[in-house]
């Protein structure tokens, strides 16, 4: 008994508990934070291929330290310098890629996505949804394949400039006649902003996103790269499968229904409360939809 009384006196008791703050708690989740973001960036980039040579590099560097091969150190402390100033030239277009997705991202709709304290005008109507969501599942009975790009705070006139001009109220004729199989409009991505179909046959930009199934060709890929840029919701209809996915902030989610793209339409549209509970109640199906 005296012997744990001694033990307590001398070490539990005396063990100094660092005094934690709150600044320190928040210092600790803002570095988690990052660091999710920075692993999950690497993993769906070509930069997971850097960090394994990197690993590699770093194993014979500590073979070296150990064995005091002092040539190859040498080598080493010349050259970093340059390694790195190659590895940021090499890696341009993702490092951009991933600051332009950090601007467009509402950080306080990050931290707190239950905010909607702002009160956002409709961006279009129950009509749209309905004529978007008829048109694509119409496209995807028959096989037709289809891109559909809607529009939301980034501008998409860059795209626009690359397709046919059409400025069209949205009508899911409309829609269903431009993916018609052997027709002049059918190729290439239509561009929706508000209630108008603005253009068709536009050229988007592929997603080289290493972590998309290899099952998914150009149209997916496009869909993807569109949404990496800018912060569109992409419809899109597969030829081969009849397939509905969508894709937004870079991520693509395969064999959607009815149901669930209406809500994602919803979401875009800025609507309701009521919209925002199904949001919520369809979101946990989410995860179990996505497959990369
Ligand atoms: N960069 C692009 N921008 C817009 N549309 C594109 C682009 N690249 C391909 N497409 C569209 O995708 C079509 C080719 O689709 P492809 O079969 O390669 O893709 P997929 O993802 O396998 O789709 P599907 O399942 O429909 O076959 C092209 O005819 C064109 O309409």
């Amino acid at each position: 008994m005296e012997t744990i009384k001694n033990f307590f006196k001398n070490y539990v008791i005396q063990l100094s508990v660092p005094k934690i703050t709150i600044i320190d708690i928040l210092e600790i989740i803002i570095i988690a934070f990052v660091t999710y973001h920075i692993i999950i960036w690497i993993k769906n980039t070509r930069a997971w291929m850097l960090v394994k040579g990197l690993i590699v590099i770093g194993i014979f560097g500590l073979f070296a330290i150990f064995l005091r091969m002092d040539v190859i150190l040498w080598i080493f402390s010349k050259t970093i310098g340059f390694g790195i100033t190659a590895v940021i030239i090499v890696f341009q277009p993702e490092i951009r890629n991933a600051l332009e997705q950090l601007g467009r991202r509402d950080i306080f709709k990050t931290i707190m996505p239950f905010d909607d304290t702002k009160d956002r005008k409709e961006k279009f109507t129950t009509k749209t949804i309905n004529d978007i969501v008829k048109a694509t599942f119409e496209l995807a009975k028959n096989k037709t394949g289809a891109l559909m790009v809607i529009e939301r705070e980034v501008t998409l006139h860059e795209y626009e400039r690359t397709g046919i001009i059409l400025d069209s109220q949205i009508s899911s004729q409309l829609l269903i006649n431009i993916f018609e199989h052997n027709t002049p409009l059918h190729d290439g991505a239509v561009l929706i902003r508000n209630d108008r179909i603005v253009a068709a046959t536009c050229y988007l930009p592929l997603s080289d996103n290493m972590a998309l199934s290899k099952e998914l060709g150009t149209r997916h890929r496009a869909g993807v790269g569109i949404s990496e840029v800018t912060d569109s919701l992409t419809i899109i209809v597969s030829e081969e499968t009849g397939n509905v996915s969508i894709a937004a902030n870079g991520e693509i989610i395969r064999g959607v229904d009815g149901d669930y793209l209406r809500t994602k339409l919803e979401q875009v549209q800025g609507k309701s409360m009521e919209a925002k509970k199904r949001k919520l109640w369809k979101g946990r199906q989410k995860d179990e939809r996505k497959i990369n």
